[in-house]
């Protein structure tokens, strides 16, 4: 398939699906930014990465979002998130970027596109979709089952989903994903309305402070590496690699992560991307959301 054809479809879905907000991203449309450290746990990682992300500690530009290119999405329903960290390592930028999901509905950026294809042309194509896509049924199953708790962003526990790579000084590379887990419990502290998870925040962050622990995960023998459909279950090998502090909150427009590209193939020597479709392809979509939003808010 032509790579760059099925990003560029999968962004008009996107477009059909939500409507189109001018100068923001088509995906993880409303959202907020925020500053904060990443502190990592170099002992631990020092058998399996030479990594500049895990010696010392670095500056983070986070941004905290809905999943979907609704602009008013609502606060104060149950909801998947996104979270994308910056990372500025003496070595570079390290980019993060994660959702509160347990794995992808969908293997491949082919069968993306066609999901949200059939979104944009209503439940009877989503219907035949999902009827010839065991990997989208396997996902809503899943879904089914989870508790739906509304739950802030600083409370919320995010996941690589797509797998990486670990480089250590010779080469030896050790496959990986990893979820970031509040480091203590967050809870809905003001009356939840349509747009108050900012000030939620804001009143855990002066009370008790923020942060999350970077949990790795190490991949079994048996993991599938380059499938981000499919849950790594039963027991692994966990490290904890750090802790992720956050200083201060600020609006899209009074803060800096509004004209950052969380591509999630920015990253620092000593870790590598999986040979996972999804990776190249969200590089793609990114690429093409960044840079129309960019257009559009010069255009202003
Ligand atoms: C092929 C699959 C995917 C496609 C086509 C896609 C598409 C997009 C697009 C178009 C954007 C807006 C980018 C921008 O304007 O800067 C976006 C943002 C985002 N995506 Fe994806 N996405 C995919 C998979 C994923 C996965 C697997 C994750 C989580 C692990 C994820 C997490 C995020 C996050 C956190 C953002 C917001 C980053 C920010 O705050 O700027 N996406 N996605």
């Amino acid at each position: 398939a032509d790579t760059a054809q099925t990003a560029s479809n999968t962004v008009d879905s996107f477009e059909k699906i939500f409507g189109v907000t001018e100068g923001k991203r088509r995906n993880h449309t409303k959202g907020f930014c925020f500053e904060g450290e990443f502190v990592p746990n170099s002992t631990a990682m020092q058998p399996y990465t030479n990594s500049a992300l895990f010696l010392k500690e670095a500056d983070v530009i986070g941004r905290l979002s809905h999943k979907g290119g609704n602009n008013n999405a609502a606060d104060n329903k149950p909801a998947d998130y996104g979270m994308g960290l910056l990372i500025n390592t003496a070595a570079g930028p390290h980019n993060i970027s994660m959702n509160t999901l347990d794995f992808f509905p969908v293997a491949t950026p082919e069968a993306f596109a066609k999901l949200m294809m059939a979104k944009t042309q209503g439940s009877a194509a989503v219907k035949a979709f999902k009827d010839s896509n065991l990997d989208l049924q396997r996902f809503s199953a899943h879904k089914a089952n989870k508790k739906k708790e509304l739950t802030p962003y600083e409370g919320s526990t995010f996941n690589s989903i797509n797998s990486f790579y670990l480089v250590d000084k010779k080469g030896k590379k050790t496959a990986i994903r990893w979820s970031f887990i509040p480091s203590k419990k967050q809870s809905i502290v003001l009356k939840p309305t349509a747009d108050f998870f900012y000030e939620n925040m804001q009143d855990n962050l002066n009370n008790h402070g923020i942060s999350w622990d970077m949990v790795i995960t190490l991949a079994n023998p048996n993991d599938a590496v380059n499938d981000a459909s499919i849950q790594w279950v039963g027991e692994h090998k966990q490290l904890t690699a750090g802790t992720l502090n956050v200083l201060s909150l600020s609006s899209e427009q009074d803060g800096r992560c509004d004209n950052i590209n969380y591509d999630p193939l920015v990253l620092s020597p000593g870790v590598l991307p999986s040979e996972d479709p999804l990776l190249q392809a969200r590089r793609n979509s990114y690429a093409i959301s960044f840079g129309k939003r960019v257009l559009e808010k010069g255009a202003k």
